[in-house]
């Protein structure tokens, strides 16, 4: 059985579901008997990851480390899009602190994301482009709806992916197909995503997306969390060390991109462009 039970403060297992209280921005669900959770991006209409989005994640990520969450699957309210990827008001015309804020809290949730010891499925509801995919990608294994994009798009846009977001795809797709992919800023379609491995297994519908997602966490439950989680994060830590130990470069390099005129100048075409639609 699902309960989801709204709550202002921070407390036990079993007393409190939704950690944004004040904005939602962040819907989680417990379910009592197995202790898997759902954390459902919650900010209409296309999840973009604005600071406050990222900082209700962590927090959530926070909360469900220390409770000792024993699974999560990770998902979206929207009906077309799992997340646009980086919220494009955060970047056109920051201050300095706003920027360097929001992408030090970027940072954070991918840590926590990314390493979490419990297992982790993205049930991918929609369209993941960008920061979208690298939500995606931090998790250890992905289902998606069919007919929806998929990709680190940003050569396109005329931006470069961070190392980290290319390091987590390199993980998944291996060297030659994440050079290509990236290079030429390619979005996928579900069904190539299956296709070269991307994703892990499409699904028919939201029913049968959140199924699966549960079927891959009852599996993974029943290995030993400790053996488990050892392995995987022997398997990421060589990403995870390189930004941890390089988070002053990873910001420095956002803000040298970010303040750049012909930068802004392609972030106010493409908001433009959106808008326009
Ligand atoms: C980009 C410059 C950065 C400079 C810094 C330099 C280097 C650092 C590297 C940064 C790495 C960047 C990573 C990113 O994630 S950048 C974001 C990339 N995201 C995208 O390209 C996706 C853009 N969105 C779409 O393609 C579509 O919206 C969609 C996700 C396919 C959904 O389509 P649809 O359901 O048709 O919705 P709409 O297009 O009509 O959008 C609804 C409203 O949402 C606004 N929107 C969409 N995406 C974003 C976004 N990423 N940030 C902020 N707002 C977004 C859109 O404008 C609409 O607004 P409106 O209702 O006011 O018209």
């Amino acid at each position: 059985m699902f309960v989801l039970r709204q709550c202002l403060t921070l407390g036990t297992k079993s007393s409190i579901r939704n950690f944004s209280a004040t904005t939602n921005l962040v819907n989680l669900t417990i379910n009592e008997d197995t202790g898997v959770a759902i954390m459902e991006l919650n900010k209409p209409p296309v999840n973009s990851l604005n600071y406050e989005l990222l900082e209700a994640m962590h927090r959530t990520l926070v909360k469900l480390e220390n409770e000792k969450c024993p699974g999560m699957i990770l998902t979206s309210s929207s009906r077309s899009t799992f997340s646009a990827g980086l919220d494009l008001l955060e970047m056109y015309k920051p201050t300095v602190d706003k920027a360097r804020r929001f992408w030090s809290m970027l940072q954070n949730t991918w840590i926590k994301l990314y390493s979490t010891p419990y297992p982790t499925v993205a049930a991918i509801n929609g369209h993941s482009p960008a920061g979208g995919c690298l939500l995606a990608m931090s998790c250890e294994h992905r289902i998606m709806v069919p007919d929806k994009m998929i990709g680190l798009n940003e050569t396109q846009l005329g931006i470069v992916a961070p190392q980290w977001f290319q390091d987590c795809m390199r993980n998944i797709i291996g060297e030659r197909q994440a050079e290509k992919a990236l290079i030429a800023g390619r979005m996928f379609t579900s069904e190539e995503a299956l296709k070269i491995g991307l994703v892990d297994e499409l699904a028919t519908d939201k029913e049968d997306l959140m199924q699966k997602a549960h079927d891959f966490l009852d599996e993974q439950m029943g290995l030993p969390p400790l053996a488990r989680s050892v392995v995987k994060v022997g398997f990421r830590k060589d990403t995870l060390s390189k930004l941890i130990n390089g988070r002053e470069a990873d910001i420095k390099m956002f803000l040298d991109n970010v303040f750049q005129p012909k930068v802004q100048e392609s972030l106010e075409n493409y908001i433009q462009m959106l808008k326009k639609k």
